[in-house]
């Protein structure tokens, strides 16, 4: 039964393959310092942050091909998501999915109107509501490439500029490795050296949605040390960051189990320090070894937790050869 799935995924994967197909990879992410301040005019909150790619990551593989002549004018998608297993199915329809709305929103920014189809196999491992960027990462992977699918330049400033459009967090993604970001988390302010260690990720059951953290967050604010903002704004590689997040109260009013986690990893030897990651509900712990890593892992899933281990990475959402 697994042999003829697998052989089956096989011939699917196959017919991404080849000239008109692109696969491309859509790495999770974690905030090292997360500083919310005030909320602005927009609805959008100040945000400082230093965001570090993981190598896990999310695969999307995408295919260019014209439309059946019966077809809808203009651009169709197909969009198939498979979820790695231990993780729950998407909870949007295929049609609503980040990385459908990002090839749209990339074809009416270059006026493409020719009858074609794009279709998207997403491959999911990284888990959704979990402060890992998993959706934001998807876009910015889709832009990616759509833009190579449609011969655009890689530096084509309409890709970025689509990028802000989907949320503050997609336009990271197109630089990677770590970031200093200002504005609403989405103006890229400066590089940081990156990093290669090791890190767990936890997550408990339930997820934290970005909005209602948000909203927990402004019934009541946490102001972040003028001193730990200095040191974030003065680090010149990521191991000099302070990790802080000040959503972290509120996330936790919303889902309690994070406190849990958050007491597991101050107790666990294996872990040098931990941060729950963005809104949640993924907490991020530093390991000095592989060993270890795999060691805390091992224990988080002990209590029903959600647990990788990954490494941070100098890596962005990019096209990678399909072999
Ligand atoms: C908290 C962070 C930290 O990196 O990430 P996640 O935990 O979502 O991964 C980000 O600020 C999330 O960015 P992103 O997930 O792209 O959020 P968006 O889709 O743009 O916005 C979702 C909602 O969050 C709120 N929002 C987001 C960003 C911001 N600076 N201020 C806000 O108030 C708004 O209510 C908005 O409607
Ligand atoms: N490709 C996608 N991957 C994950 N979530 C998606 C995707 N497309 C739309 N969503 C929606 O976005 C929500 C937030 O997802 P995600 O970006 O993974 O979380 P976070 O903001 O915590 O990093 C999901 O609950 C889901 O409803």
């Amino acid at each position: 039964m697994l042999a003829a799935a697998r052989a089956a995924q096989k011939v699917d994967e196959a017919a991404f393959g080849g000239p008109g197909a692109v696969k491309v990879i859509a790495p999770a992410k974690v905030n090292l310092f997360l500083g919310i301040g005030q909320r602005r005019p927009d609805g959008y909150h100040e945000a400082l942050s230093v965001m570090h790619a993981l190598t896990m990551h999310d695969v999307l593989r995408m295919r260019l091909a014209p439309a059946q002549p019966e077809g809808p004018a203009g651009l169709s998608i197909a969009l198939d998501c498979r979820v790695a297993e231990g993780l729950p199915p998407l909870d949007v329809p295929p049609e609503d999915n980040i990385v459908s709305r990002a090839i749209r929103r990339l074809a009416e920014a270059i006026v493409r109107s020719e009858r074609e189809q794009v279709s998207v196999l997403l491959e999911k491992r990284i888990p959704a509501e979990a402060g890992l960027g998993g959706g934001s990462s998807d876009a910015a992977a889709a832009l990616v490439g759509a833009a190579q699918l449609w011969g655009l330049a890689a530096d084509d400033p309409r890709i970025e500029e689509v990028a802000r459009t989907l949320g503050a967090d997609v336009p990271f993604f197109l630089h990677g490795g770590c970031a200093v970001l200002d504005g609403a988390g989405d103006a890229f302010v400066r590089e940081l050296a990156p990093m290669g260690s090791p890190v767990v990720l936890v997550r408990p059951a339930g997820g934290v949605s970005t909005a209602a953290a948000y909203r927990a967050f402004d019934e009541c604010p946490v102001p972040v040390p003028a001193s730990d903002r200095d040191a974030a704004l003065a680090a010149a590689r990521a191991q000099d960051v302070p990790l802080r997040n000040n959503l972290a109260t509120a996330s936790e009013s919303l889902l309690p189990a994070l406190a849990d986690v958050r007491a597991w990893a101050e107790a666990c030897p294996d872990v040098q320090q931990a941060l729950m990651s963005g809104s949640g509900s993924a907490v991020f712990a530093l390991c000095d070894t592989f060993e270890a890593a795999g060691r805390a892992a091992a224990q988080a899933r002990l209590r029903g937790w959600w647990a990788h281990a990954t490494t941070f990475g100098r890596v962005r959402a990019a096209a990678v050869p399909s072999r």
